[in-house]
């Protein structure tokens, strides 16, 4: 890509001050997103507000009661920290080792090699994991880290600012985030500016709203009862749902998703039969723009009954499916949806009793699959809407072989709303070619027969993992590979850099970032459809799906929900994929920003494993999405370095590592009602280059990359 020429001028009018190029582009990239790409504003009076940025950041460095630790050259000296008690972090670690080979970060980076500081191991406790295996963290997912985009620091579009319905002007407020990125020196900057009235309106055009308190998720909207007379009243009548509820999606849009997974009837453009409310109906699954901004923009479904009405547990049962009307709001419920609301005289405790407001639980437990309850009837219910809604003893709604169900013992609040689907879907533009005539005689095993794993005959499938399978005949990892895999993930030299990382280039910035790294991941291949073998052959376990015993719960410690295991785990158990809509990495990034509201409690997983090849093309560059369609992996909360299941990319259909199963398996023996985490690979020094707001780690680990932060809200909390 030819440099932007005004990049190029801002560099060397910056150059022109002794400004380094290292330090003028990222603070350029956060102006620019602040000024919405105006670049008459950047250039204004010789760059005045680019020069002043980069000095305030400058300043602003050297004040931050964390530079104390730093040396002369910037860099953290651990020898220091340690001899004050703080132990030696491994992100600290990391960045240190990433200062002696690839530069990874401008910002984090800009002293010299460290080699000229010894680095500290941490005091290892019983089962701790070594220091030599500290995880870096390069780009790999947490690049993609899930929340709200930075929408503080960036320019505000106009249907974000306060509409005073024709009364007099609302005075300019920020919101807290915006508020919070003003502490940051570009942004610092951005004030002055807009003191001065140099900064177009739509900045300060922010009504300031409550922040949702740390980790309880925004969507928790308490149960509310209507009095069926209300109910009956705002039958039909128009709210600000039915914008975004899609009345005709079976039959306005051709279907456009595949199942590209292990399914062996997986073929494109497939019908899928829905269950809704019990019965089986064909429908068509599509995704259209429609869809996808219904899901965007309602984070939770709330269902109101009358005052006998319960959601039991869960379950939902109507009395009348022409009744039965689902509402779905959005988020922040607009006033309407209060208006009607009446404070719910009963909760749903736990156990699925009823609940009176004192909090003692009443009589009747609540029954699942009740006949009893009255949904609000504000529009038709869709089949999307019945299948949003989790039943607490099935959130696959037998989707899985197995059950998962969920519990929540403190608060009345469903899960997030999603779609079960224990397959992946390809959206669109995606492009995963999923042929048998592209398996050649070297991809499969055709000429076994019955169990690979146990026969002596040598099996082509394997060819790709040494000769050897990397399970064994009971189905679990087999330890030596498994043990290989923990190791390379936690390897900081363990990464591959792009040319042109597509990741990057989707950002569609002016000012493109060098590749911050992906992980070179050890594959399992699976024997297949034209594989000789049986449908039962050892070598075939992620394709079976999920067969441990799972639930999500509401975690106790402000994570949101998690998935836990109800049974005892061997280690190298396979416990499930990561399933969600493969999109193209553009896709994605087109939606964070029409939509950044959604998905706040999901993460997206890059398929990268072929970016480095040089021949991925931008628009055959993949991820997984959960937010909208997704199974439970998308409840599994991330724990630094030393959680207890580790991912692992599996081939199945396909001999490519463009598209791949993203396989947890347990990187350890696992108690009945753990919790289940994986490392999600953030970044959490990476405050400039998110595309979307990096949540506050609480994963209890004594390896947290995210500690400091963490200590120092709580002081300031605390204060
Ligand atoms: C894949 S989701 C996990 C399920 C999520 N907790 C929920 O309630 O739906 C990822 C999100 O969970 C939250 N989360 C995951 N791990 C966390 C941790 N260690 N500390 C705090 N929040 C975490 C963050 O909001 C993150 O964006």
């Amino acid at each position: 890509m030819a440099p932007n020429p005004r990049v190029v001028a801002a560099f060397t009018a910056m150059a022109n001050l002794g400004i380094h190029e290292s330090k003028v582009k990222p603070v350029l990239k956060k102006l620019l997103k602040l000024y919405d790409k105006n670049w008459a504003l950047i250039e204004e009076e010789s760059y005045r507000a680019l020069a002043d940025a980069i000095f305030e950041e400058e300043e602003n460095k050297v004040n931050e009661p964390d530079q104390n630790n730093k040396n002369k050259n910037g860099v953290v000296d651990d020898e220091e920290a340690h001899t004050h008690g703080e132990p030696v972090r491994p992100l600290k670690r990391l960045r240190l080792r990433g200062q002696e080979g690839q530069s990874l970060r401008p910002l984090t980076s800009s002293g010299p090699s460290s080699a000229a500081f010894p680095l500290k191991a941490p005091k290892l406790e019983d089962g701790a994991v070594p220091e030599s295996s500290s995880r870096r963290q390069p780009q790999s997912m947490a690049a993609l880290s899930d929340g709200n985009a930075r929408i503080g620091a960036r320019h505000v579009p106009p249907q974000d600012a306060v509409v005073d319905k024709g009364k007099k002007p609302i005075s300019p407020q920020l919101t807290p985030r915006a508020r919070r990125s003003l502490a940051e020196p570009t942004v610092e900057a951005g004030a002055a500016l807009l003191a001065n009235n140099k900064m177009p309106h739509p900045f300060i055009l922010i009504k300031p709203k409550d922040e949702p308190v740390d980790g309880i998720p925004d969507y928790e909207i308490p149960l509310a009862v209507i009095p069926p007379d209300s109910l009956m009243g705002t039958a039909g009548k128009k709210d600000c749902h039915d914008t975004v509820v899609s009345q005709c999606r079976d039959e306005d849009v051709e279907h456009e998703y595949v199942f590209p997974s292990s399914n062996e009837e997986a073929t494109s453009n497939v019908d899928v039969a829905l269950s809704s409310m019990g019965e089986e109906q064909s429908v068509k699954i599509t995704q259209t723009d429609d869809v996808s901004k219904e899901s965007e923009t309602n984070d939770s479904p709330i269902v109101r009954g009358n005052k006998d009405s319960v959601i039991a547990n869960g379950s939902i049962s109507v009395e009348s499916s022409a009744m039965a009307e689902l509402q779905v709001p959005s988020s922040i419920p607009c006033s309407s949806d209060l208006d009607n609301a009446v404070p719910a005289p009963k909760k749903v405790g736990m156990n699925g009793f009823l609940q009176s407001d004192s909090g003692k639980e009443l009589e009747h437990p609540i029954i699942p699959n009740s006949r009893t309850l009255v949904v609000v009837p504000k529009h038709q219910l869709t089949n999307d809407d019945v299948r949003a809604v989790h039943d607490v003893n099935d959130l696959t709604k037998g989707e899985e072989r197995v059950k998962i169900s969920w519990v929540n013992n403190t608060t009345n609040d469903f899960p997030p709303p999603c779609h079960y689907i224990p397959r992946n879907l390809v959206f669109r533009e995606a492009y995963v070619n999923i042929s048998l005539s592209r398996i050649g005689n070297e991809d499969c095993c055709s000429t076994c027969m019955g169990n690979c794993v146990l026969s002596s005959k040598s099996c082509s499938c394997t060819n790709k993992t040494g000769g050897e399978f990397a399970y064994t005949a009971k189905g679990l990892l087999k330890e030596e590979f498994l043990d290989e895999c923990i190791a390379l993930n936690r390897d900081p030299q363990n990464y591959f850099y792009c040319k042109a990382c597509p990741l990057e280039r989707s950002k569609n910035d002016d000012c493109l970032e060098p590749c911050k790294g992906h992980l070179k991941r050890k594959f399992i291949k699976e024997c297949w459809s034209k594989c000789g073998c049986g449908k039962h052959c050892g070598n075939r376990v992620v394709q079976r799906g999920i067969t441990c015993k799972l639930q999500v719960f509401l975690t106790s410690d402000r994570k949101g929900w998690g998935l836990r295991t109800l049974e005892d785990l061997q280690k190298g158990a396979f416990v499930c994929e990561f399933v969600g809509e493969i999109l193209t990495i553009k896709e994605l990034h087109e939606r964070r920003l029409k939509y950044p509201k959604n998905g706040k409690y999901t993460y997206p997983i890059l398929l990268d494993a072929d970016w480095g090849s040089g021949i991925v093309k931008d628009r055959e560059a993949l991820c997984l999405y959960a937010a909208s369609y997704g199974n439970a992996a998308r409840f599994i909360n991330h724990r630094c370095l030393d959680a207890n299941l580790i991912e692992i990319p599996v081939e199945v259909e396909g001999p490519t590592h463009h598209y791949y199963h993203f396989a947890f398996f347990t990187s350890r023996k696992i108690a009945a009602q753990e919790e289940l985490t994986w490392d999600y690979g953030i970044n959490f020094d990476d405050h400039d280059d998110h595309p979307v707001e990096l949540f506050q780690c609480r994963c209890g680990s004594k390896f947290c990359r995210n500690i400091k932060r963490s200590n120092r809200s709580m002081r300031s909390s605390s204060s």
